[in-house]
């Protein structure tokens, strides 16, 4: 059977200028399942707020952290691909598996890909979104766009897709490490601190497990590190808006830890599968001058699983369960 994986992530700008910035957040922010306000509210606060006002200062943002041609997005979730294509060719010899990238938002889409892939003679796509906590704001996201190109489709291939793989042995053990490889590198702060993406409190109570799956990460990578209670802290970056997300936020404590005279932290981003402007930018670089404007001496950031060979590892791990177990009777 002719198969495919597509790693789905969440769209990144083109180009690092107001144009490239405005078109990608015209797209993100227009999905319901990412910005759950009243319609008609939030359309006005779109076009006529942060649109035109977010995006030059974002746009200043990307160029700070640009790849080259590419963001950093696009250059490691690219890599990544690449690499767990040369995994699938290596492990199944006599089957052909190719490996895609696709976005939620902007190019390659979903849609086009399946359409590709379908034209090629594909009988079977494994999809996984890289988000290894589930959320509606991301994970359903992708999944309503996988079912919205099925749903025009007459001639569907078999498909599967992994909805998390927030406590997954190869996840943790893959965290983990990257955290003693760092340590080894770099010499070890006096806390380690779990920042991921937030999402408005409202959603978690209206039932997204997202939070519980954070936190269950972070319990996991602590056991793993065998880390005491006052070794590590977990918080949530990137609030958008008015309204309470989860918390404690990462600038607020990222302050705290070095007026309570934290001398030295790290820094880790597990909800982020490869870098991007909200790790290169608002970690590496706001957290870090909030943790030295407030005292601190020493802010090491750990960089995301990006394209290594254990991320590529974990991405076939994920797979192989779902290629094995497809049958066509
Ligand atoms: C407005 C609400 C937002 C929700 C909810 C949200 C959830 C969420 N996002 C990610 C991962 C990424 N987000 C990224 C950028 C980004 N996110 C939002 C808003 C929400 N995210 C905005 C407006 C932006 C753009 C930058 C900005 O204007 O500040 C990115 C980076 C993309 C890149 O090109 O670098 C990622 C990745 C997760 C995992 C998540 C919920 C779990
Ligand atoms: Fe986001
Ligand atoms: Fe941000």
């Amino acid at each position: 059977m002719k198969t495919a994986v597509v790693l789905i992530n969440l769209g990144t700008p083109d180009t690092p200028n107001t144009k490239g910035v405005r078109n990608f957040l015209r797209e993100f922010l227009a999905d319901r399942r990412v910005v759950e306000v009243p319609r008609l509210l939030w359309l006005l606060i779109l076009y006529g707020v942060i649109l035109p006002f977010r995006s030059p200062r974002v746009a200043r943002a990307y160029r700070q952290i640009w790849f080259g041609d590419v963001s950093p997005l696009r250059h490691f979730s690219e890599s990544l691909s690449r690499g767990v294509e040369q995994k699938f060719a290596a492990l199944y010899p006599d089957r052909e598996i190719s490996v895609r990238l696709a976005m939620c938002y902007g190019q390659p889409s979903i849609g086009h890909t399946i359409s590709e892939l379908c034209r090629g003679g594909v009988e079977q796509i494994v999809f996984v979104p890289m988000y290894p906590q589930y959320s509606a704001t991301t994970t359903a996201a992708a999944h309503d766009a996988i079912c919205r190109v099925f749903s025009t489709m007459r001639n569907i291939p078999a498909w599967s897709w992994v909805r998390s793989y927030h406590q997954h042995p190869a996840y943790i053990a893959a965290l983990a490490q990257t955290v003693r490889d760092h340590w080894q590198q770099n010499g070890r702060g006096q806390k380690l601190l779990f920042s991921f993406h937030g999402i408005p409190k409202r959603n978690v109570e209206l039932g997204d497990p997202y939070e519980q799956h954070c936190n269950e990460t972070t319990a996991a990578v602590v056991a793993e590190l065998g880390l005491e209670a006052h070794e590590w802290q977990q918080s949530f970056q990137s609030r958008l808006g008015k309204a309470e997300w989860l918390q404690p936020y990462t600038d607020k404590t990222v302050a705290a830890l070095a007026k309570l005279s934290e001398k030295s932290l790290d820094v880790i981003c597990p909800a982020f599968a490869v870098e991007c402007l909200e790790t290169l930018e608002e970690i590496d670089g706001e957290a870090r001058e909030i943790f030295i404007e407030n005292g601190g001496e020493q802010f090491s950031y750990i960089p995301c699983l990006n394209d290594s060979e254990a991320h590529q590892q974990l991405m076939v791990d994920l797979c192989r369960p779902l290629i094995e177990s497809s049958h066509s009777f």
